[in-house]
């Protein structure tokens, strides 16, 4: 009995073995040999995910962490990882050509988003983000019209409102200085307010409180707290939301608070559709009302579901506020650290702007310099890290020689194959910027708003949809803000401001990738 428990052991052993070594060739096959790592776990799936990166496990984190050496051990810019044990087998890139290949989308791709990447995008229905073929192309079509100037001058206007209620609602009108312990708290706060009043029209302000007086969370604050508990929603079984945890059960208060709010919304909106309808009158054509309507449209080329509806307002809320709100913090960050190019901004401010009125809409194309320290702060810390593809057929890649060598090497990639444009290694590509560890926002000037040299918004037709919404709104509150307000870092007794930077200045990986929360105090600038 022992003995044939004891053979049966040895044989399921066997075949494990034999079916990791199987599956190690194929993954070498499947890379075409490509060098690169040979690690038990593919980094973006369990428990590779998880576990930090060591020598034995790339991780998640493993991009930036490793971001001025990965691509050099290897002497390439595309590197390989085949794992002996779980995940698939993949290419990670750092070269936007070869990323130009894999991200372009459109009916001819070989290359789509894999299912379990889109997975945590999923949670609240189908949407723009993950959609692939001719369900992208229904989404695209359906939102892009909302993404217009009149959308940009609402974006400013509001931007330069909110400015103004912040002020007001935080008490700096009578301060000279205002310590902020995570500016992150203003940041997020600005860019939820902004997408949530320009695109869906949504009732947020600056004041109200994390609970009403009606004992109800306020639909901010569930927005936030469902935005910061997006991940374990996505991987938490139903009955988990059952246990008497106080964040979890927050988290199950949150989710309902504002699913009743979205019904409501729409609801509303669709009421004020039929209404604009019979009266012949004009609905508004924020996203908001374009979702609606094409939630109640008879055209099959533009129908949405109701739950495409639903998820692609929170695909917007979270893609239009986390990486705006990341990207704030960064470049506040780096104007408390590099004191010149703080003062080169104010002084570009006040000479298109001047000290006393607003800016407006006509000042941005001038205001090149804000632009260049959030794009720098962007490149640095770009957001949007990862842009999964997986071969839906097999397929060729076209990998360009290490830089110093002409041409490139075509390379067959099989069905199934991984390919993963790694968006630090491209902004840290020393082929693209020279000294890509420095702060340089001057490598931006002369660079138009539009121009595809600047690849943090990803490129070629699934080039993120709000670019311009995010840069119209950083730029009118930077400008109102660095005008009145000098920032400083918040440093820790006897901490110099390289140590400061060692500190604060990492990155933070959730969804979208930030900075870790950033301390900094504004001295209100005397007027000379
Ligand atoms: C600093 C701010 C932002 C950054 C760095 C950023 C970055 C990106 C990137 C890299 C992608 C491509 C993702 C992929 O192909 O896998 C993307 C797509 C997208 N972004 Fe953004 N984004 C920002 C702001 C916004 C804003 C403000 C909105 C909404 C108002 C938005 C909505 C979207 C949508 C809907 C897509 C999918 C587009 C498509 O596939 O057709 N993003 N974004």
């Amino acid at each position: 009995m022992q003995a044939n428990t004891t053979n049966l052991i040895i044989a399921a052993s066997s075949i494990f073995v034999i079916s990791r070594v199987v599956k190690f060739i194929n993954g070498l096959k499947a890379v075409n040999y490509l060098p690169g790592y040979r690690i038990p776990f593919w980094p973006l799936c369990l428990p590779g995910a998880v576990l930090p990166t060591t020598w034995w496990n790339v991780g998640m984190a493993f991009p930036w962490r490793r971001r001025f050496d990965a691509y050099r051990q290897f002497n390439n810019e595309s590197f390989s990882i085949v794992p002996w044990l779980v995940g698939p087998a993949g290419i990670y890139t750092s070269n936007i050509d070869v990323g130009r290949q894999v991200i372009a989308g459109g009916h001819k791709t070989s290359f789509i988003k894999p299912e379990e990447a889109s997975q945590s995008l999923l949670l609240w229905g189908m949407n723009l983000v993950a959609a692939e073929g001719d369900t992208w192309r229904k989404h695209r079509r359906v939102m892009g019209p909302a993404f217009n100037n009149s959308l940009y001058n609402l974006v400013w206007e509001r931007t330069l409102q909110t400015y103004h209620e912040m002020v007001r609602a935080e008490g700096w009108a009578d301060k000279d200085i205002a310590e902020v312990p995570a500016v992150q708290k203003l940041t997020f706060k600005l860019a939820l307010l902004i997408i949530g009043h320009c695109a869906f029209g949504f009732p947020f302000d600056w004041s109200t409180p994390a609970n009403l007086s009606d004992g109800l969370m306020s639909v901010q604050e569930a927005l936030r707290i469902v935005a910061d508990t997006h991940m374990f929603s996505v991987i938490a079984p139903k009955w988990v939301y059952k246990l008497p945890i106080k964040w979890i059960q927050e988290s199950r208060i949150a989710h309902e608070q504002l699913a009743k709010f979205m019904r409501d919304q729409v609801a509303d909106r669709k009421q004020a559709l039929h209404a604009a309808q019979s009266d012949k009158g004009a609905l508004g054509r924020d996203a908001f009302s374009m979702l609606v309507a094409a939630n109640e449209s008879e055209n099959e080329k533009l129908k949405l579901s109701d739950q495409e509806l639903i998820g692609n307002v929170f695909i917007m809320l979270f893609a239009g506020h986390e990486t705006t709100a990341h990207t704030l913090a960064a470049t506040l960050g780096f104007m408390g650290l590099y004191e010149d190019i703080q003062e080169d901004v104010f002084r570009q401010i006040v000479d298109i702007v001047g000290l006393d009125r607003d800016p407006t809409m006509e000042d941005y194309p001038k205001l090149t310099k804000v632009t260049a320290a959030f794009y720098e702060s962007l490149r640095m810390f770009p957001a949007g890290h990862l842009m999964i593809r997986e071969a839906c057929e097999d397929t060729t890649l076209s990998i360009p020689n290490p830089v110093g060598q002409e041409g490139s090497e075509t390379i067959p990639v099989p069905k199934g194959t991984q390919v993963v444009v790694d968006m630090v290694g491209v902004q840290y590509n020393p082929r693209y910027f020279k000294e890509p560890e420095k702060f340089k926002p001057s490598r931006w000037e002369g660079v138009s708003n539009e121009s595809e040299s600047f690849t943090a918004f990803s490129v070629g037709p699934r080039m993120c949809i709000g670019r311009k919404f995010a840069i119209t709104e950083s730029v009118c509150w930077l400008t109102m803000l660095l005008r009145e307000w000098r920032v400083e870092p918040i440093l820790q007794p006897g901490e110099t401001k390289e140590q400061w930077q060692r500190r604060v200045m990492d990155a933070k990986l959730v969804l979208t990738l930030g900075v870790a929360d950033v301390p900094v105090r504004f001295v209100r600038r005397t007027r000379a």
